[in-house]
């Protein structure tokens, strides 16, 4: 028997309106030209595959293909029109940089509170706090309030609070790239990690060599649609096809 499978996106459908006006009086302006208010913009369609416990995935696909939205999906951060994502066990992950932390928190603050949204008790977030501090590794500015970060320590405080929730199903998007080379280095050391431990990954890049030596598996997006689901390498040729 293989591995129990640890997502399920089943026929998934993803709309969004695109408004083309801010003001009421934009939207006057618009109307006496009998011009659309707002259009319909389909970012994913009729996308389906499961991911078995323990495999490594990457989604690739060229800008607006639908890669982030899909992550989104997965995380529960939104919900399909149509269709279904299920994800079982604990997701984690990092989706857009800075997301999950509060701009007027402290950086020690932050780590309560995310840890304690991705599912840890206040006495785990304690056992963990100073491997978590000591992984971001972002000196005094634990005690600053996050607005003040840089893009790279938004990253590493964020990335340290997830990799240490234990999660089953970890989800990164792009964002390692505004951390520098060394702590670049150690996320993908604890991204193998956690892929050895038997943690599915889920990852979305443009860096074709970096997921090519993370993932086993790549799905294809363009447009909206999958257009391929298989060994990384073929996943890989079918992308620079398309370039
Ligand atoms: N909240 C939203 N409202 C309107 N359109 C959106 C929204 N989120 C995403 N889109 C649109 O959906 C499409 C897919 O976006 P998505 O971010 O999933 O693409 P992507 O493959 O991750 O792109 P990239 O490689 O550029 O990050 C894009 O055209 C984007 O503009």
């Amino acid at each position: 028997m293989g591995a129990p499978t640890a997502v399920v996106v089943d026929d998934v459908h993803k709309h969004f309106r695109l408004r083309h006006t801010h003001s009421l009086k934009e939207s006057l302006v618009w109307l006496a030209q009998r011009r659309r208010l707002r259009d319909e913009f389909t970012a994913l369609s009729g996308v389906g595959f499961e991911v078995s416990q323990g495999e490594a995935v990457a989604l690739l696909g060229h800008n607006g293909s639908g890669k982030s939205t899909l992550l989104k999906l997965m995380a529960g951060v939104m919900a399909p029109d149509e269709g279904r994502v299920g994800v079982r066990g604990r997701v984690a992950g990092l989706l857009e940089v800075g997301a999950g932390l509060h701009p007027d928190l402290t950086g020690r603050e932050n780590i309560f509170l995310n840890a304690a949204i991705l599912g840890l008790e206040e006495d785990e977030i304690r056992a963990r706090f100073d491997d978590i501090v000591a992984f971001a590794d972002i000196g005094p500015f634990l005690d600053a309030q996050v607005r003040f970060y840089s893009s790279g320590m938004f990253l590493r405080l964020a990335f340290a609070v997830a990799v240490h929730t234990d999660p089953d199903v970890f989800l990164v998007d792009e964002i390692l790239a505004v951390g520098d080379e060394p702590f670049r280095r150690k996320c993908l050391e604890r991204i193998r990690l956690l892929s050895a431990q038997g943690r599915t990954l889920v990852i979305v890049s443009h860096d074709v060599d970096l997921v090519a030596g993370l993932c086993s598996r790549g799905i294809v997006l363009a447009g909206g649609r999958l257009v391929h689901d298989g060994a990384i390498d073929e996943a890989v040729t079918t992308l620079r096809a398309s370039w």
